[in-house]
């Protein structure tokens, strides 16, 4: 069809894979061809859209009723050629990963590794082959959505390890972050537990030039003291009971990259001996093993002790210490940065929502006020199993009554902070009536009231000393009292007051 001629309007016909089926254009300017790969593909449950030229298929990419999936492109089109359309669709964003497959005949076969070159996933040789096409076709839209997949998963993990906050205390540990990453300076993170010190090795690794390389954590306090140098730095075949095979060690897995030692302050002493030589020399020797191998390996270590009291304390290396220690960081608690908690609780919220497909939940401000008051011992972490119960308990706002009870709250701080004070007591609430001591106090002999009949005891006798005082008239009493006439009548039934009795 010649390129002046205005294209048909491009056609997708369903086929009877139904709506999910993926949506296949075939741009070729032999009506022939496109028809009868529109029928091999609609058999096998395909939608296919159809385009005579590589500008029909633009505007159809651009503003065709369903999104396409993958396209079939001849070579050899009139006006603009298949090569062209290729390099179109890859500088267009919104069609960037659009998988495409080119087809030739023997004439282009140079121009369909070109067009391999420029990103095509496939070429089809003239003449198709129905087979031939429909593996290519499968395997291409298989490779795509993989690669979705991965791009998705990538994204997840990154946010996972995005660290949030605007405090003066965050903003000071990302310029040291951000100055000590593109070095291979060994890092030493300090802070109290669940402070997000992981966080900060994932970033130093992320924003080093390692980053493409592996980045290896090591939980120093999960590895038994008799396996951590098998763990750490790998062991022959036959080094010990049960190794079966060869096992690289995390330095080894770490070549090329970071790895974390978290925990370090739980280390032994013979295992600490041992990293100190390896970072030393920059080789290890396998367990079992007579010959040292090269590693290249960043790394980074983090730890809840005081390590320095540890140093003196004898459990740990100088040596080992100040070796790790070249670049110190210190993870902030929470406490110290209380400003980061409205945007941390938002953060988690969203994310629990989001990957438990939950409904996104509002937080009540008094909410953030509460937890603003709470002294997180166990910090960020803490802070995140809070909101994470309260994601799973709220209706669509989460309110106070969400919100567990503050373990480390001692509900008798302010009655000791008022006995060590002035010893002042609290003023009564404006109206409050002197509790009828006589009726509630405890003494010896008499049991206790619980606080509800406290309460109705108390109510009683004020609301009987009220009607007395104004010669019983329930009308002024329940004015004085603020509540509804029929209210008060209601009570005194309840009560068995009787006109007249003594207060
Ligand atoms: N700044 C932050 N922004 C977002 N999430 C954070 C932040 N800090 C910590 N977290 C989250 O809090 C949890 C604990 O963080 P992490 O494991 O890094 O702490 P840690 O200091 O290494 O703890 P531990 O000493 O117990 O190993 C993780 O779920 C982490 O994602």
């Amino acid at each position: 069809m010649p390129a002046s001629s205005p294209p048909p309007a491009p056609a997708a016909t369903a086929p009877p894979g139904g709506a999910a089926a993926p949506t296949v254009l075939v741009v070729d300017d032999e009506r022939n061809i496109r028809r009868t790969l529109a029928l091999v593909l609609q058999g096998e449950g395909y939608q296919v859209a159809e385009a005579p030229s590589a500008e029909a298929a633009l505007e159809l990419l651009a503003h065709g009723d369903s999104p396409v999936d993958l396209a079939l492109v001849d070579l050899l089109l009139p006006g603009m050629n298949g090569l062209d359309l290729l390099q179109r669709v890859r500088q267009d964003d919104a069609t960037r990963e659009l998988p495409v497959i080119v087809i030739s005949g023997h004439a282009t076969v140079n121009d369909a590794v070109k067009a391999i070159k420029l990103g095509a996933s496939d070429f089809f040789e003239k003449p198709l082959n129905r087979e031939r096409v429909l593996v290519g076709v499968k395997n291409a839209l298989q490779n795509s959505r993989l690669a979705r997949e991965v791009e998705d998963l990538k994204a997840q993990v990154q946010a996972r390890y995005e660290m949030i906050g605007q405090s003066a205390a965050m903003q000071r540990l990302f310029k040291e972050i951000d100055r000590v990453a593109p070095t291979k300076a060994s890092v030493l993170i300090t802070g109290e537990s669940g402070t997000g010190k992981e966080l900060v090795s994932r970033a130093i690794h992320r924003l080093s030039p390692r980053a493409r390389g592996p980045f290896v954590r090591v939980n120093c306090a999960a590895i038994p003291r008799e396996l951590i140098e098998s763990e750490l730095f790998g062991h022959e075949r036959g080094a010990f009971t049960g190794a079966s095979g060869p096992k690289r060690g995390f330095f080894e897995q770490a070549h090329g990259g970071t790895l974390f030692l978290d925990e370090i302050g739980d280390m032994d002493l013979a295992a600490q001996a041992k990293v100190l030589r390896a970072l030393q020399s920059g080789e290890i020797c396998r367990v079992g093993s007579e010959h040292s191998r090269h590693v290249d390996v960043r790394v980074l270590a983090a730890t809840n002790k005081d390590l320095s009291r540890e140093v003196a304390a004898l459990r740990f290396r100088e040596d080992l210490f100040f070796r790790l220690a070249v670049f110190p960081i210190k993870s902030p608690a929470l406490r110290d940065r209380m400003e980061d908690l409205r945007a941390l609780a938002d953060a988690f919220m969203a994310a629990f929502c989001n990957e438990n497909g939950l409904k996104q939940k509002a937080i009540d401000p008094v909410v953030y006020a509460a937890l603003e008051r709470r002294s997180w011992p166990g910090n960020v972490r803490e802070l995140k199993n809070v909101i994470e119960r309260a994601a799973i308990l709220s209706g669509d706002v989460v309110t106070i009554a969400d919100l567990p009870e503050d373990p480390h709250e001692n509900p008798f701080e302010d009655d000791a902070q008022g006995a060590a004070g002035d010893g002042a007591a609290a003023p009564p609430a404006p109206g409050a009536a002197e509790p009828p001591t006589g009726a509630a106090r405890h003494e010896p002999g008499r049991p206790r009231l619980t606080l509800r009949e406290f309460r109705d005891r108390a109510e009683r006798r004020y609301i009987v000393e009220v009607l007395a005082s104004l010669d019983w008239n329930i009308s002024r009493a329940a004015v004085l009292l603020g509540v509804e006439r029929t209210n008060l009548h209601k009570k005194i039934r309840a009560y068995g007051i009787k006109r007249g009795e003594a207060p």
